[in-house]
C-alpha cells in the first residue's frame, strides 16, 4: 500500500486527487495539509502546521500555492517523504536546490508542470517542431481563479522549445500598449488568456515560409489530470533523485 499525504487537500486539485485516491487499491490517504484549515476527514490526519505532521507516509502529493511549494517540498524530503509536486511557482534555481537535497537525502521525487497526457504530448511535439520552425509563440488559457502568470506548463514548453531552436530576432513591432506582445522568455513569446468557463488550455503556434503548425491541448476538467497522477504516485519509487516531467516515468 502506498501512504499519501496530500497537501492543498480542500483546493479543486487536492479534492479531485482525495476522490481519485479513494478508489485506487494501491494506495491509501493518510494525512491531508493545509494551514488554513482543520475539517474531520474520517480515517485520515488532518494537519494545520508542517511541524504536526507525524503520520507515516510514503508520498507527499502537493497541490498548494507558489508561495509555499518550495517549503512544502523542502519539508518532504527532509522527511522522506517522496514529493510530487504539482504546484507550479518553482524558480530554477529553487528547482536545481532541492535536486541537489534530494540527491543528498537518497529520496526519489517528481515536479510535474502538467499531468495531463494532452499537454504531455504537447510539450513533447513543441519541442520536435521547434527544430524544424524557429518562429513560434504561446497562448495558455485558464480559469479565472488561477493565481500564477503564465502558467507552469507555458513557461515549461518555453523552456523545452529554447533547448532546441536557434535564437534569433523575431519580429520587431513596436507595443503601442504596454504588454501587447506578452512576456518574453528568451524571445519566445507568451500569451495569458484568464476567463470564466476556462480550465486549463494551451496552444502553440509556429509560423514558416508561406504556412503555420498549432499544437493545442485542452484540459476541459480536472479528471484530466488524475491519470498522470496516480502514475506519478505508482512509479516515483523508480525515479533517480528528483526528476521533472511526467515522461519521466511514462
Ligand atoms: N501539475 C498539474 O497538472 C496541475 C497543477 N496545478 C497547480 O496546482 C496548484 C493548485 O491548483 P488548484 O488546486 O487549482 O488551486 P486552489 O487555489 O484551488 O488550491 C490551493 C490549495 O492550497 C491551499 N493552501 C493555501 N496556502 C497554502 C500553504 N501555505 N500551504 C499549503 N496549502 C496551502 C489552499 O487552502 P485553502 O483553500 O484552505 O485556502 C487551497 O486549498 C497551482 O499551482 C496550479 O497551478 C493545477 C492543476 C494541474
Ligand atoms: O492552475 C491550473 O489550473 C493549472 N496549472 C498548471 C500550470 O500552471 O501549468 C497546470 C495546468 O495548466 C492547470
Amino acid at each position: 500500500m502506498i501512504r499519501v499525504i496530500v497537501a492543498g487537500y480542500n483546493g479543486s486539485m487536492g479534492r479531485a486527487s482525495l476522490n481519485m485516491l479513494s478508489r485506487q487499491q494501491a494506495m491509501e490517504v493518510v494525512g491531508v495539509y493545509s494551514p488554513n484549515r482543520h475539517d474531520v476527514l474520517e480515517g485520515v490526519s488532518v494537519f494545520q502546521s508542517l511541524e504536526d505532521i507525524d503520520v507515516e507516509a510514503d508520498v507527499w502529493l502537493d497541490f498548494t500555492t507558489p508561495d509555499a511549494v518550495y517549503e512544502n517540498a523542502h519539508f518532504a524530503i527532509d522527511n522522506g517523504l517522496k514529493p510530487i509536486i504539482g504546484t507550479t511557482g518553482l524558480t530554477d534555481d529553487q528547482i536545481a536546490e532541492l535536486q541537489a537535497y534530494s540527491k543528498e537525502r537518497s529520496v526519489s521525487g517528481l515536479i510535474v508542470p502538467n499531468f495531463s497526457m494532452s499537454a504531455v504530448l504537447l510539450m513533447k511535439f513543441s519541442k520536435e517542431a521547434a527544430r524544424y520552425f524557429q518562429d513560434v509563440e504561446v497562448i495558455e488559457m485558464h480559469h479565472e481563479d488561477k493565481k500564477d502568470t503564465p502558467s507552469g506548463t507555458a513557461l515549461s514548453t518555453a523552456k523545452r522549445i529554447d533547448a532546441v531552436r536557434k535564437q534569433h530576432e523575431q519580429g520587431n513591432s513596436k507595443e503601442t500598449l504596454p504588454g501587447a506582445r506578452g512576456a518574453d522568455y528568451n524571445g519566445i513569446r507568451i500569451h495569458s488568456v484568464r476567463l470564466p468557463g476556462y480550465v486549463a488550455h494551451e496552444q502553440v503556434l509556429f509560423g514558416g515560409e508561406g504556412e503555420a503548425l498549432t499544437i493545442r491541448q485542452d484540459s476541459f476538467n480536472r479528471s484530466s489530470f488524475m491519470s498522470g497522477v496516480a502514475l506519478a504516485i505508482e512509479k516515483v519509487d523508480q525515479v533517480d533523485g528528483l526528476q521533472v516531467g511526467l515522461e519521466t516515468v511514462m
